[in-house]
Formats: C-alpha cells, structure tokens, sequence
C-alpha cells in the first residue's frame, strides 16, 4: 500500500460494497485522504447495501465517484424484463451495460496510473494466481493489498477500527460466488 501510495501517481479505489468493503477502503484512504473512490452502481443493489455504502462513505470521508448505467433499471427492465439468467444470451449485454461500460468510462474519466481494489485469492480460480501488484496491457498498476488475507483478517481488521460490514450483498451479472465477470479479466 505505502510503496503503491508513494509512487506519487494517480490512484483511484473500486468497490462494489459487497462484505468487508470497509478495509480496503479504510487502508486506502488512511494512507491517502482523497484517493477517488469508485462505485459502479447497478441499481440493483440490496437496500442494506445502500445503507453500507451511505454510512461507510460518511464514516471514512470518502471522495465517492458513483457511476451509473446510461439506461436506469426501470427503463431496462420495462423494454426488456428482469435480469436475464446466466445461461440467457443477454447476460452478457446486461453485464456491459451495467458494470463493464460505466467501468470503461471511469477509467477515461478519472485517469488512475494505479488501481486499488480488495480482489481475493479464495474468491476464483485466476485470483488464486494472481499476484498483488501486476500491471495490465495499458500499463495500470493493480494493487490487491488483501489478496491473501482470510475471512478471519478481515473481521478482525474491521473489529480494531470499528469498521462496519455488509453481508447482505447481491450482484446481478453474477449468478454464484467464485465467478469472473469480466471486469478484471477486461483490465
Ligand atoms: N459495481 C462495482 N463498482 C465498483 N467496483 C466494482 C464493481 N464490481 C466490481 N468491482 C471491482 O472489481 C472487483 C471484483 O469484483 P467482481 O468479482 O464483481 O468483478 S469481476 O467482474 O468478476 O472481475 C471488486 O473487488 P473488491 O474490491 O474485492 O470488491 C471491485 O474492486
């Protein structure tokens, strides 16, 4: 985090406030205040993790940056139904519209050298080979402080900063744990 943080370069943090959030963003910011923080929101979030988001981002002064599709969800969802399953062929449609391209335009628009997230190596298959920093093709550096931390670390940083948590948390381009969706394999 300090070596990421002193290279001096714009940085930016993503989160999708899915459970134990609040460390990485609590790591982050402690080292730098005003690092942006980027949330992707699909609109279908669940209501406590709104409520997450809201208390975290007032509890650590977050510069939160909150990206949303082009269509809202009652648009989508009128013209075109509910969340189409995995197997559909939309699946893939949806997930671009609500998490590839707003994560496509925060990157033209915040411009990060380095980008933080929470990304764990119990969480897939490729995570598990992953290594915490690497660069990808655009020559981004990712930085993945708590890739091997267990469930058991976290809790435990968040219980020494009395830190919040959420684990009543859903994300509709996934249809179970320990899926890849694209947005790391696409960075
Ligand atoms: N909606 C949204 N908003 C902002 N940032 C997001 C979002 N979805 C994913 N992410 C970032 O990608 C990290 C991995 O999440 P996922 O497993 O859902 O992504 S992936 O598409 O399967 O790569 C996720 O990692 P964590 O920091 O571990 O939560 C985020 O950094």
């Amino acid at each position: 985090m300090d070596w990421a943080i002193g290279l001096g370069q714009p940085a930016i943090v993503t989160t999708n406030f899915r459970p134990f959030e609040a460390v990485i963003l609590h790591m982050v910011t402690r080292a730098k205040a005003d690092v942006p923080v980027v949330w992707m929101d699909n609109g279908y979030n669940t209501e406590a993790t709104y409520r997450f988001a809201d208390e975290v981002t007032k509890l650590l002064g977050l510069d939160l940056h909150i990206y949303l599709p082009r269509r809202s969800r009652a648009h989508r969802e009128a013209v075109e139904g509910p969340t189409p399953a995995l197997d559909d062929p939309r699946h893939a449609a949806f997930t671009e519209e609500v998490k590839l391209e707003p994560f496509a335009r925060a990157l033209r628009e915040t411009a990060p050298k380095v980008w933080f997230t929470a990304l764990r190596a119990t969480d897939t298959a490729v995570r598990a080979q992953m290594d915490a920093v690497s660069v990808n093709p655009d020559g981004l550096i990712k930085v993945a402080p708590l890739l091997h931390w267990s469930s058991k670390d976290l809790y435990a940083y968040c219980e020494a900063h009395g830190l919040p948590n959420n684990f009543d948390y859903v994300d509709p381009t996934k249809g179970e744990e320990n899926r890849e969706c694209g947005l790391h394999l696409a960075h």
